[in-house]
């Protein structure tokens, strides 16, 4: 149960994501694949994100949280069906099977309303909160750029060409975003904001307030990610361990907030588009001859598409709504 303090690298990576010259991203890309090989978490800063789009934010979220409990449920998750957006209260979801003390709404690429691929369709916003709908597309179209330009590190890391996600698996990817509250914890009890979980796609970019609460499951045991200021946690996900072999790692993690006070988070997800294989590169002999990792799971032996692999997670933390997504 106990945590260490440890600290993360903190990566500029604003020669991958703006202009830079082939060394200067080269030399990024080492210090990803360092990070990667290690706890495949870290922290980016070069990112270029506007300080003030993460303020409105911040901002926008925090007054959505403070609305009485019934105004909340007016985009509750049920009413976003199959797109699987909206709002869940404290409890509603059960990470590693156990609610969590947690709430949340759940966004992602504004789609169509006939978009029949299950997670995809449009946004509920707040009316209570007219703001919060611009500044969650401006903030996932940062992102998207955010995102694409790690990968270009990533990409080079692996000796790939440097667009390979961006031309490929991330032409069309599944981007979902999420902003949580983590009511304070008690000290004496055992609950988790979020229980201890690896993430299912490429890559996770993690907004902070100023309240820490997450830790991860490094080789050298549980250490915390604390919030630093003009910077993201970026953190890798299932399918990137299984593209590698398991040289990069899907690092579990989790969140308790001690703090006494409101934590807000914002995770990103950057996923392989829905209907993309991902098989391990050829050219990688497995890690540790394939040993099974922490959650007993084989991440070699998955056959299907993201979406398949996405699907079958769903399932398992939202049992609520696992009808309305899978019929
Ligand atoms: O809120 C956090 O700090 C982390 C959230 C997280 O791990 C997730 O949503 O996958
Ligand atoms: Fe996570």
């Amino acid at each position: 149960m106990s945590s260490t303090s440890g600290p993360l690298p903190v990566i500029d990576v604003s020669a991958l994501v703006g202009p830079g010259t082939p060394g200067e991203r080269a030399a990024a890309a080492r210090r990803i694949e360092a990070a990667c090989l290690d706890s495949g978490f870290f922290y980016i800063s070069g990112h270029g994100v506007p300080p003030e789009l993460t303020t409105r934010l911040e901002d926008a979220a925090r007054r959505f949280f403070r609305l009485p409990a019934e105004h909340k449920m007016r985009i509750s998750m049920e009413r976003g069906g199959k797109a699987w957006r909206g709002y869940f209260p404290v409890g509603a979801e059960l990470t590693s099977g156990r609610p969590d003390l947690k709430e949340g709404v759940y966004f992602g690429a504004e789609n169509d309303p006939d978009d029949p691929r299950p997670l995809h369709g449009p946004n509920l916003f707040p009316g209570e909160v007219p703001d919060l709908r611009a500044t969650v597309l401006a903030y996932l179209d940062a992102m998207s750029g955010v995102a694409q330009g790690v990968l270009r590190g990533v990409a080079l890391a692996l000796g790939l060409e440097d667009d390979y996600f961006s031309s490929g698996y991330t032409a069309s990817p599944t981007m979902l975003f999420r902003i949580f509250h983590y009511p304070p914890a008690s000290p004496s009890g055992d609950e988790w904001g979020v229980g201890e979980h690896t993430d299912y796609g490429l890559l996770t970019l993690l907004l902070q307030d100023d309240n820490a609460g997450l830790q991860v499951h490094t080789s050298r045991g549980w250490i915390e990610a604390p919030p630093i200021s003009g910077t993201l946690v970026c953190n890798i996900g299932d399918m990137l361990d299984r593209l590698t072999g398991g040289h990069y790692r899907s690092t579990p993690h989790r969140v308790r907030n001690l703090t006494g006070r409101s934590r807000l988070s914002f995770p990103f997800f950057f996923d392989p588009g829905w209907d993309c294989e991902v098989p391990p590169l050829p050219s990688r002999p497995l890690r540790d001859g394939g040993r099974p990792r922490w959650d007993g799971q084989d991440l070699r032996a998955f056959t299907g598409t993201y979406g398949d692999y996405l699907m079958g997670k769903v399932g398992k933390v939202f049992p609520r709504l696992r009808a309305d997504v899978l019929d």
